[in-house]
This record gives C-alpha cells, structure tokens and sequence, in this order.
C-alpha cells in the first residue's frame, strides 16, 4: 500500500504573489496548497493603505481557480509616513497586519522604514487596535556583514521593540539563524516566527559550492548549515511559536540569471510537498500538521481550516520551468524528485 499522510488543510503566512499577469501563475499555485495566504504589500509602488490592500484583494480573487477555497489576508507595508490614522483606515477595512521592511533590506523595500523611531505612533495603534507586525528583521548598514544582518537586527531594533509595544504581536518572518529561532523561542508571549521550506531544505553550500546557483539565492540569505540544522529543529519541535510561511517570491528567470540577480525562492509550486521533504528528513513527519495547519491561525486568531489534504509518498520531477504571464520562472528545486505529493 502507498504510504499517505492526512493533514488539516495548511495556510501560508507569508508569500508575495506580485500583480498584474503574475497572478493567474501564483494564485493559482498558492490556493492549489492553501487555504489562505498573508499576502506581502512589496509591490511597486508598495500596498500603503487600507484603500490599496482592498483594491489588491479584488485583483487576486479574480483569478482563484474554479472550485478553489482561497483567502487572501491583506497587508500594508509601512513607510516613514504611516500614521495612527493611516493604521486606523486600514485596520477598518479588514487589513490584518502591517509589514516592516528596512529601506533597503530587500526586494522593492526603497520606500521602507528609515528609522523604527518613525513609526512608534504607528505601531502604538496596532497595538491597541490588534493588528499584526511582521518583520523582514535584517539590518541594513554596509559595514554589517551579510550574513550577520539578521543577527544584528535582533540586538539593534526587535529585542527593544517587542518590549516597548509588550502587547503587540510580531512576526518575525523568515527565520534564517539558530540566533533568530533561540530569540523568538524565549521572547515573550505573542512573539512568533515563520520559517520557509528553502531554509530548512538548504544552507549556503547549495547556493555557494560548485558553481553560483542563483535561484538559491534569497533574503535573508541562505546561512550555514549548523544555522539549517536549529531552524529544522524549531519547526520541527512542535513549539507553537514557529509555523509556515513561504516566502514564495517569483521572479522572471532573465532577471534571477542575471549579473545583479533578484533576491527570492519560487516554492509554491510545490511548497507543502517541499515542507514534507525537510520534515520527513528529520523523522518529524508528525509535526508537520502543527507547523503547516494550526499553529499559524492560532496566533492569528483566526479558526482552523476543517477540512483536509492527502500526501501521497509517490517520487514526481519539479518541472525545469514555468510560465508567469508569459515570462519563464524557475520553480525552485526544478527538475529535482521530491518524494511526496499532494493528491
Ligand atoms: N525573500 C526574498 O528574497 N525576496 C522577497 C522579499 C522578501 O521577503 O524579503 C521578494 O519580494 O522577492
Ligand atoms: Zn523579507
Ligand atoms: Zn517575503
């Protein structure tokens, strides 16, 4: 008999599905896996205001697939210039959370945050209205190393900030360093973090050894492999504090193989099967569900999904490539056999 493995339908908490002819390409995917999906605000220009986010959401619900569950969950991403009000409106409209990039951490972060002094009245609000933070915790000063801006970020900026707003609850995103999964496991109640399936498959030797592999290549970057072994253990560990999010970040092919590459990992064509990989690799297929399906809407607050999805154990090859609205993308491990699949 094939081997299968049941689960409460999964969620993700973080993926960027881009706009425009992207969408038919990532919604598709991402509702093919999931049942909701916090939707990152990086676009350009950026998703700043309730307004915006609602408008946003209108153009990803066109393109569900028939017959597909799918809830986007809005973000706002914050500038210098996000108020109290600002926070208002936006949470009015259904917005759940608001995003914090450092200008300049990452893709399409330019209008970010220059200084976390800026948005204290913002934050103060969400505090008190129940919106969620998430962070892109990398500092962003040239004289930190790059394999150290995460590191840093905890010491400079979160470790005070989760102590002044000591209600307000924070994602960390995409944990890449055992600093960031010991922070974050000791930190205060409300203090969460996700943790992407490429971080927990991969360290900087696939990305570095052999040749420059840039469709490894994402922020934070992939660290060394006793940083992988702590993140596999954290997801793995059954501590409600660090649940999945994806982090799945298309972009074209002629701009990741390029001489100034693009920072992300398209995962979602596959990312609940990737997940199981890293989890069957570590003998904690049964935590899978905690990590996938439960733990993320318990910190949200939001109800666990009912229904369920089937893995089978059943080896099928990544395709080498995909079509977004016309343009090649390369899914992340394509080509490569991955042992389960989503029925
Ligand atoms: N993770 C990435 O490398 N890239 C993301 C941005 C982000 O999440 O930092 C993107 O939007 O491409
Ligand atoms: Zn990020
Ligand atoms: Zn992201």
């Amino acid at each position: 008999m094939t081997e299968q493995i049941t689960l409460r339908a999964p969620d993700d908490w973080h993926i960027h599905l881009r706009d425009g002819t992207a969408l038919e390409r990532t919604v598709g995917d991402a509702a093919r896996q999931f049942h909701r999906a916090i939707v990152m605000p990086n676009l350009v220009p950026p998703v700043t205001t309730g307004e915006g986010a609602a408008a946003y959401r209108e153009r990803i619900l066109a393109h569900i697939p028939a017959g597909r569950t799918f809830e986007p969950l809005m973000v706002i991403y914050l500038t210098d210039k996000t108020d109290a009000e600002v926070i208002r409106q936006a949470h009015a409209s259904g917005v759940i959370a608001a995003k914090l990039y450092p200008a300049g951490a990452t893709t399409n972060s330019d209008s970010g945050v220059t200084d976390i002094a800026n948005i204290y009245p913002a934050l103060e609000e969400m505090q008190s209205c129940g919106m969620k933070l998430l962070v892109h915790g990398e500092v962003t000063t040239s004289d930190i190393d790059i394999f150290d801006r995460e590191q840093v970020f905890i010491e400079k900026t979160l470790a005070r900030l989760v102590e002044d707003f000591p209600t307000l609850k924070v994602v960390f995103e995409h944990i890449t360093t055992a600093n960031a999964a010991e922070f974050v496991q000791n930190a205060r109640e409300g203090v969460a973090a996700t943790i992407t399936a490429h971080h927990l498959l991969y360290n900087r030797n696939h990305m570095l050894v052999g040749g420059i592999r840039p469709h490894f290549y994402c922020l934070p970057i992939l660290k060394r492999g006793d940083h992988q072994s702590a993140l596999i253990e954290a997801a793995t560990s059954g501590s409600p504090k660090f649940f999945l999010g994806t982090d799945s970040a298309p972009h074209a092919h002629h701009k990741k193989e390029h001489e100034c590459g693009c920072a992300g990992c398209y995962t979602a064509y596959s990312a609940i099967e990737l997940y199981a990989e890293a989890f069957e690799r570590a003998g904690k297929l049964d935590k899978l569900e905690g990590f996938a399906s439960n733990f993320g809407p318990d910190f949200y607050g939001l109800p666990r999904n009912q229904d369920t999805i089937t893995l089978v154990k059943q080896p099928w090859a990544l395709p080498e490539a995909l079509d977004m609205g016309g343009e090649k993308l390369i899914p992340l491990a394509a080509g490569e056999t991955l042992n389960w699949k989503l029925v």
